[in-house]
């Protein structure tokens, strides 16, 4: 692929000439509101700094240098990283808006959802199905070799699925022969030749693979040996961070998503969408501790709360209800509390249910309606009672948008006992879609029951993978998402911008007004020195400068580094021996109002791309990571 995109549309500007006297010539290109106001920044930065307590930060009082980040010393965060409460999801590169043009005559790899084209109950005529299948076709029509790749239970329904099985099945799905092609567990890259063969392959069972959940590059690297344009078209694996769904982005010369994937993208963005009013969450399942920072978001969002699963209980638990200690998952009430002092703070009504259908453990147990307050005696929850029903039924009357996530079910080993709440919770969802209630369902089995239950013709919004929007609920990016960003370059001419791009890398994050890179830029002559900076008009500024000034290791491109820092630097072809970020946004207090540049995915790619040896530096303090 040799498609090269500037991302500020400017001309790299290299005319042979040097750049001298580097502070006065910079001063006299940057804009005059970026020197009066730089010094002042820096103070107020500064003051910022000592306010944000709490947060593992210290002064140096100057530039630090910071040894190489090991991968071993860093604990990450394992709290949710909020990132803004709107999910600014980035702009991602598509099949369907990419030029046909670049995929004659390409191999094209697809990322494939097995849980949609090799699901148990395949409906062919489901949207999933078909638009999976469309990408699949779409690129045998236009490019010249498809790779599909996935990953898959061994075994369904006692039948084994081995990679010529699974072949043999999409065979004929796609109604063409798919070639079984092995060498992932060789180890070694195949040669183009063996793509003589066919027009279309399956490589091996992705689950046999640890370095494919460990996310190792060698094995990324691998997957997309002679891959010229990759095909992400497993939404539901946005959350994680895999090989053959993160990884492949830094090794593969295009990344774009497949038509499944944009339409889930889609249909995560009506689920989370929250302009119709009255608006409740029915929230079912089980781990309120884990999904505390989601909870918060949707009562911070909703008009009211339904709580139907295992979490409901925790929430009684807090309310002083009497709940066995069996029944109470670990590090709960913290969590529950914090979600109904929300609820109180924002004066809307928080449900729980109000009577359970209960087994004792009497031999030959009984299974009767208990009302909630006596779930103390003896008595385990099974299912949801009819007035919990009915209480639901008439709040949920006259809302305009319902978001039902996760199973109504409850821990319990006589599962088994039909008493059927799902099922009428789907019937009263089903009645308000009838009525242009806008309906969001998300979760396996609250996806399958509605789908059962289901007697309107109306449409709801569907995510069958619950993981992923907690994840966003939780405020955290989708890693796969992120893989995908628009703002990738396809790939950086990096002999347009440096006059020896060979010589060791300096990068500059949030680069700004470029005073820093042209200071460094000028002293060091052997190194290289790239500027990311989001403001356009910034990096405008600076490429001038580069321009005027003719300096031949300066260089910035206007993108979110955060996002684009390991797609960006990882196809520089020297070692990147410095990364430099100067007064990251300190405002920790207040982490939701404000974008974070220096967060996990930034840290990760760093670590993963500064050369062996190399450096990070921040500009007046440093952000201890330990
Ligand atoms: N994600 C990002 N990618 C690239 N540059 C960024 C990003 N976020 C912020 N910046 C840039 O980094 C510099 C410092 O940003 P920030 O810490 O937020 O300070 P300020 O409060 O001065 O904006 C600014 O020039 C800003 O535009
Ligand atoms: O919908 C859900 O589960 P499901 O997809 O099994 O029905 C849960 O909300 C998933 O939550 P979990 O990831 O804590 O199991």
């Amino acid at each position: 692929m040799d498609r090269t995109v500037n991302p500020v549309q400017a001309p790299a500007f290299l005319n042979g000439s040097v750049f001298y006297g580097c502070p006065s010539a910079i001063l006299r290109w940057a804009h005059p509101k970026c020197r009066s106001c730089f010094g002042k920044r820096l103070e107020l930065t500064r003051r910022r700094l000592f306010a944000a307590r709490g947060a593992r930060l210290y002064l140096r009082g100057d530039l630090v240098a910071v040894d190489r980040v090991k991968k071993s010393s860093i604990e990450y965060e394992t709290g949710y990283l909020c990132e803004g409460k709107s999910e600014n999801f980035p702009h991602i590169q598509t099949l369907k808006n990419f030029p046909k043009e670049e995929l004659s005559g390409k191999v094209v790899m697809v990322r494939f959802d097995s849980s949609i084209l090799l699901g148990e109950k395949l409906d062919k005529n489901s949207l999933a199905v078909s638009n999976a299948l469309f990408t699949v076709q779409y690129l045998l029509a236009t490019a010249e070799k498809v790779i599909l790749v996935s990953d898959w239970k061994r075994e369904v329904s006692s039948k084994l699925l081995d990679s010529q099985s699974v072949s043999d099945i999409l065979s004929s799905l796609l109604r063409r022969k798919v070639v079984s092609l092995k060498c992932l567990s060789c180890g070694v890259p195949f040669k183009r030749e063996l793509l003589e063969e066919a027009d279309i392959f399956l490589l091996e069972n992705l689950s046999g693979f640890r370095k494919e959940v460990a996310n190792c590059p060698e094995f990324s690297e691998l997957l997309s040996s002679e891959v010229d344009v990759f095909v992400n078209d497993s939404f539901s694996l946005s959350h994680r961070v895999l090989a053959s769904t993160v990884g492949i982005s830094r090794f593969s010369p295009a990344c774009v998503a497949g038509f499944q994937f944009e339409e889930s993208l889609r249909e995560l963005k009506r689920v989370l969408n929250t302009d119709k009013r009255p608006y409740i969450a029915i929230i079912g399942g089980a781990n309120i501790h884990g999904k505390a920072a989601a909870l918060k978001r949707l009562v911070s969002e909703c008009d009211g709360v339904v709580f139907v699963g295992m979490m409901s209980l925790q929430i009684m638990h807090a309310l002083e209800y009497s709940i066995p200690s069996t029944l109470l998952e670990p590090r709960s009430s913290d969590a529950a509390v914090e979600v109904i002092q929300s609820a109180r703070y924002r004066k809307i009504p928080i449900i729980t249910p109000k009577d359970f259908w209960c087994i004792n453990d009497s031999p030959g147990y009984q299974i009767e309606v208990i009302p909630a307050h006596r779930l103390g005696e003896g008595w385990v929850p099974v299912d949801l009672g009819p007035r919990s029903l009915d209480e639901m039924d008439s709040l949920l009357s006259s809302c305009k948008k319902v978001i039902w996530i996760g199973p109504v079910k409850f821990k319990s080993s006589h599962s088994s006992i039909c008493t059927d709440g799902a099922s009428k919770v789907a019937q009263i969802v089903d009645r308000l879609a009838q009525r242009n209630c806008e309906i969001a369902i998300v979760g396996n089995k609250a996806c399958s029951t509605m789908i059962k239950e289901s007697r309107s013709s109306a449409s709801c919004s569907v995510i069958e993978n619950a993981s992923v929007v907690w994840e966003v609920l939780k405020g955290r990016k989708l890693p796969g998402l992120l893989a995908l960003d628009r703002a990738f370059p396809f790939k950086i001419d990096w002999t347009m911008a440096y006059r020896n791009p060979a010589q060791p890398l300096v990068v500059d994050i949030g680069s700004g007004n470029g005073l820093f890179l042209f200071g460094m830029a000028s002293r060091r002559k052997d190194q290289n020195f790239l500027g990311l900076e989001v403001n356009k008009k910034l990096v405008r500024r600076c490429l001038d400068g580069v321009h005027q000034s003719g300096i031949p290791n300066g260089f910035f491109i206007a993108t979110n580094a955060t996002s684009t820092f390991r797609s960006i630097v990882s196809s520089y072809p020297g070692e990147v021996v410095l990364v430099s970020i100067q007064c990251p946004n300190p405002d920790f207090n207040n982490p939701e109002q404000r974008w974070r540049m220096v967060n996990r995915t930034l840290v990760e790619a760093v670590v993963e791309l500064l050369a062996y040896n190399g450096k990070v530096k921040h500009w007046i303090y440093h952000l201890s990571i330990s």
